[in-house]
């Protein structure tokens, strides 16, 4: 039987208090630092490795840590989410992206059908629409190829196909499978609608309008934006015009558009790049069987984060570290940090999906919790980073603790030798060196140029970002914070502390203001 208990009531939690802290600067320092290298490690699927060394921890805390992911019975909740109970109890709802990839546990019957069926039947239609456009079967009114295309969405009908979109952009070229140009508006911002449509040529452009709710008001105006390009420029909406929505959604029944695909209820905005949202964007862009092995790669790692040994399930593993930085050694922000120029968008869509997710201060019945929950996430690529905030990193006076991801491979293989090392080898060779900077820290007589050490990392090594090692890139994160959300009792999948702002926008546009609101209205001129 499954039981849904406060982390702070955990006889396990009490004892992780209990354990000695770990000198991070002795541990990784000469030898011992090198065992911790070799044996802190846990493979992931695609050739992914997950490294923890470099995090505080020893046997004696990662024993306390199993513990605690017995009792808080994470395999079991996480059992129990793929079998289709209601742990979005916010909102009443199953939770199944999951299902988008693969079916890892029973067949789900929600709403009269077999949600598995329901989500490969709109992947099916998606591959057959992408593969008709690219043969030019489906074209412009002028019977022309369509050679754009555009996404317009927000939040997560937007950050994680972008952030995939971009993080295999290099990949398809230099694989052949590019077959069209993606782009993105999300901001209601005119400038961004106005920016993306002066650099693209609209009569050969086809739109993606994605929108869960179908009611997101920034979506639905620069829609208004775009169709208005299209009619000036003498062109018919509806043929330049797909949707992705949920069936319940208004969108759903509109003569509008050209095609619309679907997702439901049950997939959360930000957990759905594996699902239409993403699937449609991804299909056009590198063709079906991209998304297709994007998608697998997801899959074998969710398959991973079933297991319940927490030494073999690197999701469970990165997410009770995570709780332990947090809840015991008190470090209120994590920085994500990929060495990887294709990555650029990944530390954006992990602020949506760690902090929306967990950024809760009641537990999943609604009663406030007395502890800390989900951490301030951000991030940059390497070696960017490194000329910008790391001196806060490495000397500030909070602990931040970091999740670096690095591979052996760039993805496009155009390289030069400088200084007898090619720019792969510079990048890399950065991280591993930061890692240790980090760990172990550097003692000068001048206190300016002193380095405590002692700041906590883990890496996730691959062999390149391709669609597979993507998708168990994306299943990883999506799995620990998931993970994470257990540990702390809270549900994951709403997002009612996003509401507020949007009532208040409305009240301002409606002028229908006092006090502060109605000063900071007029400020603004509106
Ligand atoms: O896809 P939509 O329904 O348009 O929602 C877009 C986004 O807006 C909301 O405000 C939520 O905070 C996000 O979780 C969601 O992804």
């Amino acid at each position: 039987m499954i039981t849904w208990n406060n982390l702070d009531t955990l006889a396990s939690f009490k004892e992780l208090e209990k354990v000695e802290r770990v000198n991070l600067v002795e541990a990784m320092t000469g030898e011992s630092g090198a065992e911790r290298v070799k044996n802190y490690s846990v493979p992931m699927a695609e050739g992914l490795t997950y490294n923890y060394a470099a995090k505080q921890v020893d046997d004696k805390v990662l024993a306390a840590l199993a513990k605690l992911a017995d009792e808080a019975q994470l395999a079991e909740k996480f059992e129990a989410l793929y079998n289709g109970e209601v742990i979005n109890t916010g909102e009443k709802r199953l939770v199944l992206h999951h299902m988008t990839r693969g079916q890892l546990g029973e067949a789900v019957e929600a709403d009269g059908v077999d949600k598995r069926a329901f989500y490969t039947e709109q992947q099916a239609k998606i591959a057959d629409f992408a593969n008709k456009v690219h043969a030019g079967e489906i074209t412009n009114g002028a019977g022309e190829k369509f050679t754009t295309v555009v996404q317009i969405g927000i939040g997560g009908s937007d950050l994680g196909p972008r952030a995939m979109y971009l993080a295999l952009e290099n990949w398809a070229k230099k694989n052949d499978t590019f077959k069209m140009e993606a782009k993105f508006i999300s901001n209601v911002d005119p400038d961004d609608a106005a920016a993306v449509l002066n650099s693209i040529d609209v009569a050969h452009s086809i739109f993606v309008l994605v929108s869960k709710s179908g009611t997101t008001l920034e979506t639905l105006t620069n829609e208004s934006f775009v169709k208005d390009a299209l009619k000036n420029a003498g062109l018919d909406a509806s043929k330049h015009m797909i949707a992705v929505t949920s069936e319940t959604s208004p969108l759903a029944k509109s003569d509008d558009y050209l095609a619309a695909f679907f997702m439901d209820d049950y997939i959360g905005g930000r957990y759905s790049s594996t699902s239409a949202v993403g699937g449609a964007v991804l299909s056009l862009a590198f063709g079906p069987e991209v998304f297709a092995q994007f998608l697998d790669g997801a899959a074998a790692e969710d398959v991973l984060s079933k297991n319940k040994d927490v030494f073999k399930n690197p999701a469970m593993l990165d997410a009770l570290i995570g709780v332990y930085e947090r809840n015991v050694l008190g470090y209120p922000s994590t920085a994500v940090l990929p060495y990887s120029q294709a990555l650029s968008r990944f530390p954006a869509h992990l602020q949506q999906l760690d902090m929306e997710s967990n950024g809760k201060s009641v537990n999943r019945f609604g009663e406030p919790v007395d502890y800390s929950t989900g951490p301030v996430i951000f991030g940059e690529p390497g070696t960017n980073g490194q000329h910008s905030f790391y001196q806060l990193l490495h000397q500030g006076t909070d602990i931040v603790p970091l999740q670096f991801v690095g591979y052996k491979n760039s993805q496009m293989a155009t390289d030069v030798v400088i200084q007898d090392s090619t720019s792969q080898q510079k990048l890399c060779a950065n991280v591993a060196a930061q890692i240790v900077a980090f760990a172990c820290g550097k003692s000068d007589e001048n206190r300016n140029k002193n380095f405590e050490g002692g700041r906590p990392s883990s890496i996730i090594i691959g062999e390149q970002v391709n669609p597979g090692s993507l998708g168990a890139l994306l299943a990883h994160f999506e799995n620990k914070v998931m993970f994470q959300g257990f540990v702390w009792n809270v549900n994951s999948f709403d997002q009612e502390g996003v509401q507020l702002g949007k009532v208040l926008a409305k009240r301002v546009l409606a002028h229908e203001t006092e006090g502060a609101l109605k000063v900071f209205s007029d400020l603004l001129n509106i």
